[in-house]
């Protein structure tokens, strides 16, 4: 991907929609999405102190260690702001800077909303103009699918994706995600049926995704949604890649398995992240060509 001097995609890179671009990411780089989760256990363990300077210097170890050969940054916003106006500016430069490498940026905000109110979070990450504009967004469908239409449409306006909360990792999510909705179809499956509306004759994927726990035991929901599957839950929760082809089945290839905590812990050292990058993508490589 191209960009201009401030980090952005250029207009070129933006006509492009954010499926296509990430299906050349995931087919030239691999399929690991590597999150950034500055926790303060992590900042304690990489001998960083708990405060922005510690924020910066392990953000920045992470993009520049691995922003050359990672297909998808996932920075966790909670991390971010938890420092405030100067955590914010950190994972402002952590955008720019994974980009400027390459990489796509899957910003972690989880936001949801009334439809007026996610208008703004659209500005927030899916305006091209804003400091904390990425390559997409994670939302959160619990106000009702139709209120993230601003941000589905601000999404689409600029090239940029939204990936939708369908089935999380945790086990809580399925008090709510696995209810059965009015017309007898799951929560999740209402979401997944919304979101492979959005992606109707997207070629070769369509730019609205849905997250899917890698943890799950089985989806028992239809996932051919025609857009990217974000799977987190790998490592630290429990999930391991050999897991994801029994539960994605034939849309395996769409599937972006992402991992913070289990590949963050082997920093600060650059050389061991990378390292630990690269085996999970040869582990995932594997189990999408059948191999696991
Ligand atoms: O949207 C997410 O990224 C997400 C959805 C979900 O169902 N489960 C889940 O763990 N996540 C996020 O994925 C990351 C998982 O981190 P690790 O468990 O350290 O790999 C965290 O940033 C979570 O907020």
């Amino acid at each position: 991907m191209t960009t201009d001097s401030r980090g952005l995609p250029d207009a070129e890179t933006l006509a492009e929609p954010f499926g296509a671009r990430l299906h050349r990411a995931m087919n030239t780089r691999g399929q690991l999405c590597v999150g950034i989760d500055p926790h303060a256990s992590l900042l304690a363990s990489w001998g960083l102190a708990d405060d922005v300077d510690g924020l910066e210097r392990f953000t920045m170890t992470v993009v520049e260690a691995l922003g050359a050969t990672t297909a998808v940054f996932k920075p966790q916003s909670a991390f971010f702001e938890r420092f405030g106006s100067r955590g914010i500016a950190v994972l402002e430069k952590a955008v720019a800077e994974a980009r400027e490498r390459g990489a796509l940026v899957l910003m972690d905000a989880k936001r949801g909303d009334i439809g007026s109110t996610m208008a703004a979070y659209a500005a927030t990450y899916l305006d091209p103009g804003s400091p904390l504009f990425s390559d997409a967004v994670t939302v959160s469908p619990y106000l009702g699918f139709g209120a993230l239409r601003p941000a589905l449409d601000a999404a689409a306006l600029a090239g940029a994706g939204v990936f939708v909360l369908a089935l999380t990792s945790n086990p809580e999510g399925a008090q709510v995600q696995r209810a059965t909705a009015a017309d007898g179809r799951s929560v999740a499956q209402t979401v997944l049926d919304a979101i492979a509306a959005e992606n109707v004759g997207a070629r070769p994927l369509g730019s609205v995704g849905a997250v899917v726990g890698a943890t799950l035991s089985a989806a028992a929901a239809d996932l051919a949604v025609n857009g990217p599957l974000l799977a987190p839950g790998i490592g630290a929760q429990g999930a391991t890649p050999a897991d994801l082809p029994a539960l994605f089945g034939p849309v395996l290839a769409n599937v972006l398995p992402s991992v913070s905590r289990d590949v963050l812990r082997h920093g600060p050292d650059p050389v061991a992240l990378r390292a630990a990058a690269r085996r999970y993508t040869e582990e995932i490589t594997a189990a999408v060509a059948g191999r696991a």
